[in-house]
This record gives structure tokens, C-alpha cells and sequence, in this order.
């Protein structure tokens, strides 16, 4: 069994292997201190898993509709910007795992191909719906030409970037000097890899993002120019899951960008029962950030996320072994959770919920949540 890669923690392993210290470490690292990137991964293993036996669980159906279509598990791929600094083929090997493997995929206006190659990728090898993640730019004319363009290729969804007014606090960034690659083209944001100057990546970031983005400004002028679903990405808040409904959104993602934005902001997954709390079923409510196994999928489910998805395990399997590496993940985090709800004794996604679930109680017995 030497050098066998049964999880996600030894894809990232291998994964070090292939990739230079700085780009490693602008991948795998969060802000500041670190705490929330920790806190992320952490907060999962304080809830315990309460199985029922006796239940018959040779046909066990792991599928949910998004976006109108069936997906084979309750997991996508994040968008994350740079995928061809992990491998070549980058946003168009992820694809066309994710295609391969049923699920969806977040194209990120980062990203080193074409939102019309991306999608163009996923769906030569089977169907794959995609959402295009957004940042609120300055130049409005040109965010308007991503989002038509997003749209003209298929996609299904915006996802708004809501976190990132600046960038977060990278000292891996400063300290090793990151400068992405020369030759890497973003051609979302129109730049042929042949323009791009080196720029470091809060430069990069701060020439085009804008800081004085506000609901009132971005979803009413989303609203206007697309008829794709509009969601925000970086809640953390029953106050702002309350506000996305106001404004007419139709998801929110409980993220805080993997822990790369403001460091000691909670665990998404303790920010998560608050707000589906406060969205009462009337608005979707999806999670990412440190989410590594089926289990951890498991364990959002039961605290009432209708998905999840996963950001920095995608960028191992890429640096891996490109298209192959990210599908090897894919099916890692699949028959993980499968197994999860044949030995939890659930049958189908409406079986898991919070009777699943409980949490550890330093002072005595499993709390029942
Ligand atoms: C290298 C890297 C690049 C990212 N780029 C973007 C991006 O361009 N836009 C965005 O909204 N989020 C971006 N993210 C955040 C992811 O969408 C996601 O929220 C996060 O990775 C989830 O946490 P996880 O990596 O622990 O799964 C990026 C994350 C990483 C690690
Ligand atoms: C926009 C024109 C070119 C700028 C070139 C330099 C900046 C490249 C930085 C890419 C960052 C991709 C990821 C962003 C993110 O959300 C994150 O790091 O987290």
C-alpha cells in the first residue's frame, strides 16, 4: 500500500512534491496568523457522527438537483484563480474531471483559461453546469463583459465575491517575494498572457477591484444585465444572510475564502447553523472551507447546507496529476460520504440531518444537537 493516495491529506502531500515552495504556499496558505485556515479544518471534528443500525443500505442515493440538474454527490469545485501555476491544462483539467465525475464547477475570473474554454472542456466529456465567481469591479464595462460572457458560454449562476473589498493580510505572499508566473494569461479580465507584466498579486488585485462595493450598488446592476442566478459568496452573518434576501439573491455560499480574506473569522462551519437559521428555506445555502472528507460533507449536510464545495483539495489533484489527479479526488470525497451514510444507516440526502450528529462535550457526555 506504499505511496497510495486514500485521502485528501495525501494528495496534498504528493501534491508539494510538484510545486515550488511559493507556489505552494500561496495555494495552501490563509491569512495572517492563520487561525481561521486551521479553524476551518478543526471545527469539523468537534461533531461526532450518531449512527442508526439495522437499516438496509445496499441502494444508498448520494444524488441532489442544482441548478436544475442531478449531481452525483453533494460537493462541487470552488472557483480558484491561477489552476494552470498547479498544472498546464489548469480550469480545463478541472472541468473536465468535475464533467467526468458529475458534478459542478466554479470558474474563477482569475482563471488562466477562458470561461468559453472551460465550459467547452467540461462539456465535451459529459454534463456539467458551471457558475462564474465575480469580483466587484471598478471598471464597470468591463465586469459587465464577463458577466455576458458567463452567460453566453452556459453558465448558471454568478457567484459574488463579497469578502475581498482588498485583498487579506498573505505574508507567505510577502515573504517569498509571489509574483505569478510569467506566461500565465487572465483572460477573463482581458489580459493575454503576453501583457501581463509582472505584478504582485495585491497590485495585480487592487488595480482592478473595487473597495467601495455595497449590495445596493452590485445586485440591482447584476440584476440588470443577466438573467443568471445571483449569489453571494463570503457570508458569514445571519444579518447579511437576511440582507441577501432582501436583495432578491437566490444563494448565499457560508465562506471566508478559505481562511486567505480576514483571519479570525470563525469556522464556516460554525458560522453555518446561525444562518440557516436565519434563512428560514427561502433562500439556498451552501459552505466551503476545510471541507477533506466525505465525512466533513456529511457533517454540513446534517447542519443543514444543501452543498458543499471544496477549493484547495481540486488544486492538489491538478498539481498531482492534472485532469486524472482532480477526479482521484473527486472519487476520494465520493465514496468517502458514501460509505458515511450506508454507516450512518441514511438511504438518501433527506435522511441525514442533525439526529446524526453530536457534539463533543469536554465535560461530560455527547451533547444531542
Ligand atoms: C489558490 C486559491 C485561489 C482562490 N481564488 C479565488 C478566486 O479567484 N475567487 C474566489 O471567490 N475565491 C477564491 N478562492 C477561495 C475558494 O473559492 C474557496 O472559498 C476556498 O478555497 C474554500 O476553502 P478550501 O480551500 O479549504 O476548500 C481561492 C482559494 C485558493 C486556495
Ligand atoms: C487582473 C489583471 C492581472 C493581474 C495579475 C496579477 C494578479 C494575479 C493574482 C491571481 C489571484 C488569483 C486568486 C485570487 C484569490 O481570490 C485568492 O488568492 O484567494
Amino acid at each position: 500500500m506504499a505511496n497510495k493516495i486514500l485521502s485528501i491529506a495525501d494528495l496534498e502531500e504528493a501534491a508539494s512534491h510538484s510545486l515550488s515552495v511559493s507556489a505552494r504556499d500561496f495555494f495552501n496558505s490563509g491569512a495572517t496568523n492563520q487561525v481561521t485556515l486551521y479553524d476551518n479544518y478543526a471545527a469539523y471534528r468537534k461533531y461526532r457522527l450518531l449512527p442508526r443500525v439495522l437499516r438496509d443500505v445496499s441502494l444508498v442515493d448520494t444524488g441532489i438537483s442544482l441548478f436544475d440538474r442531478d449531481i452525483e454527490f453533494p460537493l462541487c469545485v470552488s472557483p480558484a484563480g491561477m489552476q494552470a501555476m498547479a498544472h498546464p491544462e489548469g480550469e480545463m483539467a478541472t472541468s473536465r474531471a468535475c464533467a467526468k465525475m458529475g458534478v459542478n464547477m466554479g470558474v474563477s475570473s482569475y482563471a488562466n483559461h477562458s470561461v468559453e474554454e472551460i465550459t467547452v472542456a467540461g462539456k465535451e466529456v459529459g454534463p456539467i453546469n458551471h457558475v462564474m465567481q465575480l469580483y466587484a469591479m471598478n471598471d464597470k464595462a468591463k465586469q459587465e463583459r464577463i458577466v455576458r460572457r458567463a452567460e453566453a458560454a452556459g453558465c448558471k449562476a454568478i457567484f459574488l465575491t463579497a469578502d475581498s473589498p482588498v485583498l487579506g493580510v498573505r505574508w507567505n505572499e510577502w515573504r517569498n517575494g509571489f509574483m505569478p508566473p510569467v506566461g500565465l494569461g487572465y483572460p477573463m479580465y482581458e489580459r493575454t498572457s503576453t501583457e501581463i507584466q509582472q505584478q504582485s498579486h495585491d497590485d495585480g488585485f487592487s488595480s482592478t477591484n473595487s473597495d467601495s462595493h455595497s449590495w445596493a450598488t452590485e445586485i440591482p446592476w447584476l440584476r440588470r444585465v443577466t438573467k443568471m442566478e445571483i449569489w453571494i459568496k463570503g457570508v458569514l452573518t445571519p444579518e447579511d444572510v437576511e440582507t441577501a434576501i432582501e436583495y432578491g439573491c437566490d444563494g448565499v455560499i457560508i465562506s471566508n475564502h478559505g481562511g486567505r480574506q480576514l483571519d479570525e473569522t470563525p469556522a464556516t462551519i460554525d458560522a453555518l447553523p446561525a444562518c440557516v437559521k436565519a434563512a428560514r428555506g427561502r433562500i439556498k445555502i451552501h459552505i466551503d472551507g476545510g471541507i477533506r472528507s466525505g465525512v466533513d460533507i456529511f457533517k454540513a449536510l446534517a447542519l443543514g447546507a444543501e452543498c458543499c464545495w471544496v477549493g484547495r483539495p481540486a488544486l492538489w489533484g491538478l498539481a498531482y496529476d492534472g485532469q486524472q489527479g482532480v477526479e482521484l479526488m473527486l472519487r476520494i470525497l465520493f465514496d468517502d460520504f458514501k460509505r458515511c451514510m450506508q454507516l450512518t444507516g441514511c438511504r438518501s440526502i433527506s435522511d441525514i440531518s442533525s439526529a446524526s450528529l453530536a457534539i463533543v462535550n469536554a465535560y461530560g457526555p455527547l451533547a444531542r444537537l
